[in-house]
């Protein structure tokens, strides 16, 4: 029946202010009130349908997704929507696109000007006159991965170089290895694209430059002279990442001026001199550190949109245990779908609280580079790397857990979750696999620990380290549940166990006579200490918040309990670290899933609340499963005669194959 809330009586349950909860997911009231007011105009706009996308071929899906985006930008136009509703529109229609960056950012604010803008500072900073790039660009895209190159940007091959009679650069595919392949926008859309390759002047190769390059033409579309670009190839899943045109970039001697070199570290004279400026190298990277922070960000909204779904189908779905003819069990209610399910809830949160503190490292550090301050470089890559990592490697994880929590049904495209682990699965491996970035938190954790003997504090996110001394040796003295919920206690227990992970590594590389040979040896360990190390991060990001002022009937508390469930599940999936370093006892660990069982029962009442203060329309979850009404089985019952399959009782293809097999058996039948 339309209009009756089949999840009612779980909305009366809740123990806390759910409108103060969405105030705190949003961030504020302000971003609060742009987040509601945009979903709303999305989900009501029929231009945003997305309905039949997991059934359109490849080449109408991409038509369809350039319809949205030219109706998207004509929107915010029209509308004069500020940059933050912009983006919040992005965000609701809910289709990656090719100009993702490009629409939503009026103020020029492209997605390959978003790579390019820390350079482009640096540029300012180096010489007279204005960039080309924002102006001129019409849809750009970035172009560093290659065919036989992607995590290892040292080893690109495509060459830039330097005729110092045109003034010019020649941009060179020398390779069929070196062809650009994978950047996004690039297929069939950019006009312009930011390309890494190897800088030569006069015959010596000074690495991996930026460079500014026009691909098609202006008028026609048509790819300049020298270029060839195609796109790479439907992609995994149904619709999901096939709306863009990921794309394969040569260049056959392609001559640019060499104003459109990027020259934040270094530049290149008009007689062909290469001169280093003197800031590190590693700025030319610090772009990659921009993205990964929005993708931390966003990981928060995909694992609570799966978290939200799972949830309230899980509220609506029962199995078993009916006595006298009374309602079957809620499948919440079973304590192994609780303990699969809520570690995801909390985890979405502790995401979104992480994401923002990151969001003001990253703003710190963008005004340090201004100030030509370059000492919390290191710091922020590695928190950016690993935080990265460990939260797309966890959401890839927990969407696919909540399509199985969702049983048989969460298998089909109207529950949502298939095309959303779809869209998601990739940010494992863009913007730099996982592993990769966690063996540079490795590396900035075996040097911290090297230096530690040094005048050199650890400040910030490695300031646990400076008291190593009483991190080796201290032990977990209490035995009671309830310690578990104790802030310091859980913060000690995941500094030890982080310091002496990276400890014991550190004392295992120093036994090989070269440190590099013992790290490649010790990497899946190093790897470990990393994540470690990201982990101690989050809880404690998490435990900060606890610390501010947070008004609203019951919130705080909610909070509370989602941080211990948090901290205690890791503490439980990863016992063998705490065991293994000495920090707890089993005993202790064992009372550590006693409070976290307790933790999943007081949190049981509020579960639904917790994921309506999400605040997701049901236009933005597209999920049968997680509607917000709970209406379930009558919409599924629906949506399965949409299906194409079904326009017909006989399907195409019977009378060719369908028919003989049968009339062949009613022969055989017959000569029996
Ligand atoms: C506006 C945007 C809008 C929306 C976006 C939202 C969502 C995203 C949606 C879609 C996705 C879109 C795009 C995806 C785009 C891409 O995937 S682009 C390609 C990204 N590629 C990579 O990430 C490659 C990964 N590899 C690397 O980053 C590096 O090469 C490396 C880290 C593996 C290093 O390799 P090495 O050869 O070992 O190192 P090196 O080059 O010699 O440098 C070593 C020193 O430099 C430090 N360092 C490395 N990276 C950085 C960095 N990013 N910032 C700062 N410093 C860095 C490193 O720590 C070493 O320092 P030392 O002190 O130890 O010397
Ligand atoms: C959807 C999507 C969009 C993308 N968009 C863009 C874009 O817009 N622009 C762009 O330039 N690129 C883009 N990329 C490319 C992306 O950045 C690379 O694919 C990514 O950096 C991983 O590099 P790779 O493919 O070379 O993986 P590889 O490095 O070949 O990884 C293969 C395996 O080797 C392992 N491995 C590699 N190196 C090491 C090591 N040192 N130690 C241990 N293990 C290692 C990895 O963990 C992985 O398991 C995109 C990719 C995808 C999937």
């Amino acid at each position: 029946m339309e209009g009756v809330d089949y999840l009612a009586d779980e909305r009366k349950k809740a123990q806390f202010d759910v409108d103060e909860m969405k105030i705190v997911w949003a961030g504020s009231r302000h971003a609060f009130e742009v987040s509601d007011r945009i979903s709303k105009l999305v989900a009501n706009d029929p231009g945003f349908s997305k309905e039949e996308r997991t059934m359109l071929p490849r080449k109408e899906l991409f038509k369809n997704t350039l319809r949205k985006a030219a109706y998207a930008w004509k929107l915010i136009i029209d509308l004069h929507l500020s940059e933050e509703e912009a983006e919040k529109l992005r965000c609701f229609i809910d289709e990656p696109a090719f100009i993702d960056a490009h629409w939503v950012l009026t103020s020029c604010l492209t997605l390959i000007f978003a790579y390019a803008k820390l350079l482009l500072w640096a540029q300012r900073n180096n010489r007279k006159g204005g960039c080309p790039w924002p102006t001129r660009c019409k849809f750009g895209c970035y172009a560093q991965t290659e065919l036989g190159h992607g995590s290892n940007v040292r080893g690109l091959e495509t060459t830039a170089t330097f005729d110092p009679q045109t003034d010019e650069f020649v941009i060179h595919s020398p390779t069929l290895t070196s062809s650009k392949w994978w950047p996004g926008g690039l297929g069939k859309v950019s006009t312009h694209a930011v390309v890494y390759a190897r800088l030569i002047t006069d015959g010596k190769d000074h690495g991996i430059n930026a460079f500014i390059i026009q691909l098609r033409s202006l008028e026609d579309h048509k790819p300049l002279p020298g270029i060839t670009i195609g796109d790479i190839g439907t992609k995994f899943g149904n619709g999901a990442y096939n709306t863009v045109d990921n794309g394969v970039l040569r260049f056959d001697h392609v001559r640019i001026p060499r104003d459109q070199m990027l020259m934040s570290v270094s530049q290149v004279t008009k007689v062909g001199k290469y001169v280093q400026f003197d800031v590190p190298r590693q700025l030319l990277y610090v772009p990659m550190v921009d993205v990964r922070q929005t993708i931390v960000a966003d990981a928060s909204t995909a694992l609570s949109r799966a978290v939200c779904i799972a949830t309230r189908y899980s509220a609506v779905r029962r199995q078993f245990g009916s006595q006298n003819g009374g309602q079957e069990i809620q499948v919440i209610d079973y304590k192994t779908q609780q303990s699969r399910l809520f570690p995801l809830l909390a985890s979405a949160y502790a995401f979104r609280f992480v994401g923002e503190w990151l969001k003001r490292l990253y703003t710190d550090v963008t005004q340090r580079l201004q100030a030509k301050d370059f000492s919390t470089v290191p710091e922020v890559h590695a928190c950016t790397a690993g935080l990265k990592s460990l939260t797309t490697t966890a959401t890839a994880d927990g969407i696919e857990e909540c399509r199985k929590l969702c049983g048989g049904h969460g298998y089909l495209c109207s529950s949502g979750l298939p095309e959303l682990f779809a869209i998601y699965v990739p940010a494992c491996t863009y913007e730099g696999d996982n592993i990769v970035l966690l063996l540079q938190v490795a590396r900035y954790l075996m040097k911290t620990v090297s230096q530690l003997g040094s005048r050199k504090k650890p400040v910030g996110t490695i300031a646990y380290m400076g008291k190593l001394e009483h991190l080796m040796q201290c032990r977990f003295d209490v035995e009671q549940a309830k310690d578990w919920l104790k802030p310091s206690v859980i913060l000690e227990a995941f500094e030890a166990r982080a310091a002496r992970m990276s400890v014991a590594c550190a004392q295992n590389i120093s036994k090989f006579d070269n440190p590099e040979e013992g790290f490649a040896e010790l990497a899946a360990d190093l790897v470990e200490a990393a994540l470690a190390h990201c982990q101690l991060i989050v809880v404690s990001k998490f435990i900060e918040k606890l610390q501010q002022d947070i008004p609203g009937k019951g919130v705080k508390q909610q909070l509370e309990v989602l941080c211990g469930i948090y901290a205690l599940f890791l503490l439980h999936k990863h016992q063998g670290d705490f065991l293994g370093t000495g920090y707890i006892t089993s005993k202790q660990a064992s009372v550590a899933n006693e409070q976290l069982r307790a933790l999943y029962s007081q949190l049981r009442p509020n579960a639904i609340s917790l994921v309506d203060a999400f605040n997701y329309t049901d236009h933005f979850l597209g999920s049968i499963l997680g509607r917000y009404d709970g209406n379930v089985y009558p919409k599924l019952y629906e949506a399965a005669w949409k299906d194409p399959l079904n326009e017909s009782d006989v399907p195409d293809g019977f009378h060719e194959y369908i028919r003989p097999l049968l009339k062949q058996q009613l022969l055989q039948t017959a000569r029996l």
